[in-house]
């Protein structure tokens, strides 16, 4: 059975057709990289991976169980297996790193409700969330405030706390598009490094293609909402990837390995 499986899939906002009958499929354990150039559909095909945005037409199951004929109680349940980050970390800015991470075993909850959950937070759930923490090296930061930390420690918190979900698929758009080269290097080890740990399925975007090329198992581009080029990430040549963006390329030539044009399959 597949983690991710999406049929013929189309998604419309009003008269703006995005996903256009998309078909892909991820493997458990399988980390796959997303490229295409803005506005292709990347960030639509996530939401309705996790559910934010019911797609139109088609089919997308989830573990084998199909997203559009689900219970609202079942798809939140689903929603628990789909762990999600984002380039904007979307931390809750006024309260502890600690409880930020608390807040991810405790679902979509409103905020109200989150603070008064987070005070009777079983010691269970404290330990795990500072063992999260540990893991993502910030444990010396669990009082702190969310707003004293860079960039790549609030995006370290975001994975402490995607890990608090138990999900067992994660869901990164654009996880470093925020950060410097160092610091995104850094997020994309750990969060490649936590996600083999736990044989977790990935689906991450990224627009800095010297990244695509040392990340990921299988690198998947899309055009106008739809997949155009599917290949393990070792069989892809940058001039491949930079076909996907037609001139839109956020790329550092100078860390960019040279491209080798033998090895690039074409792009349907
Ligand atoms: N909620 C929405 N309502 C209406 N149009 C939307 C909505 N979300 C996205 N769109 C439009 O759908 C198209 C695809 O957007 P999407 O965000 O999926 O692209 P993307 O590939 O993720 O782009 P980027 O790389 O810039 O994040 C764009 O034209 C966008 O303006």
């Amino acid at each position: 059975m597949k983690a991710i499986s999406v049929q013929h899939v189309h998604k419309r906002y009003g008269e703006l057709h995005v996903l256009r009958g998309l078909t892909l499929e991820i493997s458990k354990g399988e980390c796959v990289i997303l490229l295409g150039a803005n506005g292709c559909g990347k960030s639509t095909l996530m939401r309705c991976l996790n559910g934010l945005a019911p797609h139109d037409q088609g089919d997308i199951t989830i573990f084998g169980q199909p997203l559009n004929h689900l219970s609202k109680a079942k798809l939140r349940q689903l929603r628990r297996k789909v762990g999600v980050v984002f380039q904007q970390f979307n931390l809750v800015q006024n309260v502890s790193v600690f409880q930020n991470v608390l807040y991810g075993a405790m679902g979509q909850q409103r905020f109200g409700l989150l603070s008064s959950l987070a005070c009777f937070a079983s010691n269970d759930l404290r330990e795990r969330a500072m063992a999260s923490l540990e893991r993502v090296g910030l444990a010396h930061k669990a009082h702190a405030d969310c707003r004293e930390l860079s960039g790549g420690q609030q995006q370290r918190v975001a994975i402490a706390r995607t890990l608090m979900q138990d999900a067992e698929i994660i869901i990164a758009d654009e996880p470093v598009a925020s950060l410097d080269p160092k610091a995104g290097k850094e997020i994309m080890d750990l969060l490649l490094d936590v996600v083999a740990e736990r044989q977790l399925t990935v689906l991450c975007t990224l627009h800095q293609l010297e990244l695509a090329q040392q990340y990921g198992d299988r690198i998947v581009g899309m055009k106008a909402g739809q997949i155009v080029l599917d290949s393990p990430r070792t069989d892809v040549a940058l001039a491949t990837m930079q076909q996907l963006y037609q001139g839109d390329v956020r790329v550092d030539q100078t860390s960019a390995p040279a491209t080798d044009t033998t090895a690039i399959p074409s792009i349907r």
